[in-house]
């Protein structure tokens, strides 16, 4: 049903399945005998992160962050802020900054600066999407799924105007539903 919606398929349940097999291995091989603290950004990044979580075979936790920029527009605002701040403490903890998708860098550049603060003993990103061409503040992100067109992509937690989610795979949409046809 969601899927009508879609003009392309970019990545199909089973190819975001392997990435995220092949994500979790590499945070499980870099992190032996530690317990880092994977922080999720919300809303984007619950359904990647609740996937790739059971990729990793190490005794991790795990905490939320919401900093929004977008409202129901496709364009970014520039504007961020904190809608929900962390639980749990992060000093002396590694952590892993979880993301859905880095686009213009604002949001990561954002978190990294609040996050540096904090006196963590290690800070890394790991981001199912990168968006390269969308780059307006240069961020690093040190474990990356895939790269993704100049498009707006939606599905597989990644949202318009809140709508898609829930929609297994990852593709864009059909220009109608933006004209709201
Ligand atoms: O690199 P940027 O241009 O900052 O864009 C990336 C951010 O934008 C999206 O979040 P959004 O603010 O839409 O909130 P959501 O995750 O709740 O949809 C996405 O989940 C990233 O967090
Ligand atoms: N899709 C959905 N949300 C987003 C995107 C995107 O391509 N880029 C930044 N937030
Ligand atoms: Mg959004």
């Amino acid at each position: 049903m969601l899927e009508k919606d879609i003009e392309r398929v970019l990545y199909s349940r089973a190819d975001i399945q392997k990435v995220n097999e092949r994500l979790g291995k590499q945070i499980t091989a870099d992190y032996q005998g530690k317990n880092p603290l994977l922080i999720g950004i919300l809303k984007g990044a619950i359904v990647f992160m609740t996937d790739l979580i059971r990729e990793i075979d190490l005794h991790v936790e795990i905490d939320f962050m919401d900093v929004s920029s977008y409202g129901a527009e496709t364009i970014s605002s520039g504007e961020v802020k904190i809608i929900k701040d962390l639980d749990t403490s992060v000093k002396g903890r590694d952590i892993i900054i979880i993301e859905d998708i880095v686009d213009t860098g604002r949001t990561l550049n954002y978190l990294m600066a609040i996050l540096k603060t904090r006196q963590a003993n290690s800070i890394k990103v790991c981001t199912l999407m990168d968006k390269p061409s969308r780059r307006i503040i240069p961020v690093h992100s040190d474990y990356v799924g895939m790269e993704v067109p100049n498009e707006f992509v939606v599905g597989y937690g990644l949202d318009y105007a809140e709508q898609y989610r829930n929609m297994g795979s990852i593709g864009v949409l059909k220009p109608e539903i933006y004209s709201g046809k």
